[in-house]
C-alpha cells in the first residue's frame, strides 16, 4: 500500500490538530443549538468520527451514503443515494460533513435535496477543498485545507474503494490509476 503513495500531504498529527480546531469553531458557533451532524458516506466516515468527538456539547448524528466516482478518478456526474438519512431534518440545525469537495456536484445535489426537507439551517463542513476542479459553486462555512488538483487518498478517502484505511492523507502515484 505504501508503495502506491506519491506524497504524504497531511500526517496523522497534523490532521488531529486541524480536526480539533474545526470542532472548536463549530462548538462556539452552535453552542446552545440543537445540532445535527450529517456525514456523507463512505468518504467522510473517519473525519466525522474524529470531528464529533471533539465537539464540546451533546449533538446528534446521522449519515447519508452518496456515490458518484465509483472506481474512477473522475466524477460520473450522477450522484447515487445508496442510503438515506434515518431521521427527519425538518426544523433542525444541520451541518453536512464531507471529506472532500472536488467538482462540487455531490454537495450541489445533497444541498438541494436537504433544503426540500425544510431544515432550520444548513451549513457545510469539509476537511479538504479542491477548488481548481469546481463545476458547481458551493458556499462552505468550514474548510480544513485547500489542496491542489491531485487525486488523493487516505483518512477515509478512496481510490476504487481502497486506501481508506491509511491514517494520513496522501497523493497517489499516477501509475496506480493509469495502468
Ligand atoms: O465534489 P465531488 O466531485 O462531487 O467529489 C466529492 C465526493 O466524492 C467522494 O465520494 P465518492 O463518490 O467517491 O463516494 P465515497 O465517499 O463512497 O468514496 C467524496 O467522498 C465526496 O463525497
Ligand atoms: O481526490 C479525490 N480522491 C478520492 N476521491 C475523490 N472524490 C473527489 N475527489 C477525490
Ligand atoms: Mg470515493
Amino acid at each position: 500500500m505504501i508503495n502506491d503513495i506519491k506524497e504524504v500531504l497531511f500526517s496523522e498529527e497534523v490532521l488531529r490538530s486541524k480536526v480539533k480546531e474545526m470542532a472548536q469553531q463549530i462548538s462556539e458557533d452552535y453552542q446552545g443549538k440543537d445540532l445535527l451532524l450529517v456525514g456523507v458516506l463512505k468518504g467522510a466516515n473517519v473525519f466525522m468520527c474524529d470531528l464529533m468527538r471533539e465537539i464540546s456539547f451533546p449533538i446528534q448524528i446521522d449519515f447519508i451514503a452518496a456515490s458518484s466516482y465509483g472506481h474512477s478518478t473522475e466524477s460520473s456526474g450522477v450522484v447515487k443515494i445508496l442510503k438515506d438519512l434515518d431521521y427527519s431534518i425538518e426544523g433542525r440545525d444541520v451541518i453536512i460533513v464531507e471529506d472532500i469537495i472536488d467538482t462540487g456536484l455531490t454537495l450541489q445535489y445533497l444541498i438541494k435535496n436537504f433544503k426540500s426537507r425544510n431544515p432550520r439551517s444548513i451549513e457545510i463542513c469539509t476537511l479538504l477543498n479542491k477548488p481548481e476542479r469546481r463545476i458547481a459553486n458551493i458556499d462552505v462555512k468550514y474548510i480544513g485545507y485547500k489542496i491542489p488538483d491531485e487525486f488523493i487518498v487516505g483518512y477515509g478517502i478512496d481510490y476504487a474503494e481502497k486506501y481508506r484505511n491509511l491514517p494520513f492523507i496522501a497523493s497517489l502515484k499516477e501509475s496506480v490509476y493509469t495502468k
